[in-house]
């Protein structure tokens, strides 16, 4: 059974912009996919739609065999600690710790009174500092969280999603605020996350070579449709043009810009 489904699911803001159109995608446990497309493709859109952040417009959300877009706000509060959430700009808390941000995952699974509280259990710490250690970040628990660097602030947002035991990971453009150092030190984790915990991973990327790198499985969306959907392997010039339309020559400026930086 695939871990999520998405059956005709389409997103209209308002009259004029229809931002997804009849997207079916049908995804299994484990799977490492890259969505891309150009800007206003409706990218984050697609992904938002996934646990609800926007809503949908028409359309079907299954995952877990749930079908996410019925359900009362209880049981999605439940579904969602098992969709954890990475964002371009890490919307960690900056006067918090370190450790303490990572213990904010786990707020989905208690009453707010005890969540606002900031009470945790011996076994929620002991997660969060070995998930912090897994993330290379042992030196810097009890730091300000304002006090670290991009790279490092996207993997305090990485632990905090894997607190909440997620089974799939929703990156929305991780690594667009990174340098291509740190870029490559969270696509490497995610890739590690995926390969041995087993958890699903979609992953919003405007860099077509680092898709084509890491992915098992290209999704390429234009105008809110999907035009692609297969192995980075298979895909061709043609297809990535066809995606990219009239920023196709721009992308290949920017690759070549980047092979440049790489050497
Ligand atoms: N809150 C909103 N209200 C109205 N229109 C919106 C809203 N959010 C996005 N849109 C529009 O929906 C379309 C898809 O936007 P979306 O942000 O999903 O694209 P994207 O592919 O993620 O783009 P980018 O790569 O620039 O982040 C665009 O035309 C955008 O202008």
């Amino acid at each position: 059974m695939a871990l999520l489904e998405l059956f005709n699911l389409s997103k209209r803001y308002d009259q004029h912009t229809i931002a997804l159109s009849d997207i079916n995608i049908s995804v299994n446990k484990g799977e490492f996919i890259a969505v891309i497309g150009p800007s206003g493709a409706g990218k984050s859109t697609l992904l938002r739609c996934i646990n609800r952040m926007i809503e949908p417009t028409n359309g079907e959300v299954t995952f877990d065999g749930v079908d996410l877009l019925h359900v009362k706000r209880k049981e999605l509060r439940r579904l969602r600690t098992k969709i954890g959430m990475i964002f371009q700009h890490y919307h960690l808390v900056n006067r918090l710790t370190v450790i303490e941000n990572v213990l904010h995952g786990r707020l989905g699974y208690k009453s707010s009174v005890v969540g606002a509280l900031g009470i945790y259990t011996k076994k929620e710490k002991e997660q969060a500092i070995q998930l912090l250690r897994m993330l290379g970040l042992a030196d810097q628990m009890y730091k300000r969280s304002d006090k670290l660097s991009g790279g490092q602030k996207q993997r305090v947002g990485i632990a905090r999603a894997l607190i909440q035991d997620p089974k799939m990971l929703l990156c929305d453009e991780p690594i667009a605020s990174l340098d291509p150092n740190a870029s490559k030190i969270i696509m490497d984790y995610l890739q590690k996350i995926s390969q041995s915990l087993g958890i699903t991973v979609i992953v919003n990327l405007h860099q077509v070579d680092v898709a084509l790198q890491y992915s098992d499985r290209i999704i390429g969306v234009s105008q809110g449709q999907i035009v692609y959907d297969g192995t980075p392997t298979d895909i061709t010039q043609e297809q990535i043009h066809q995606i990219y339309g009239s920023d196709f020559d721009d992308l290949m400026v920017e690759m070549n810009k980047e092979k440049h930086y790489a050497g």
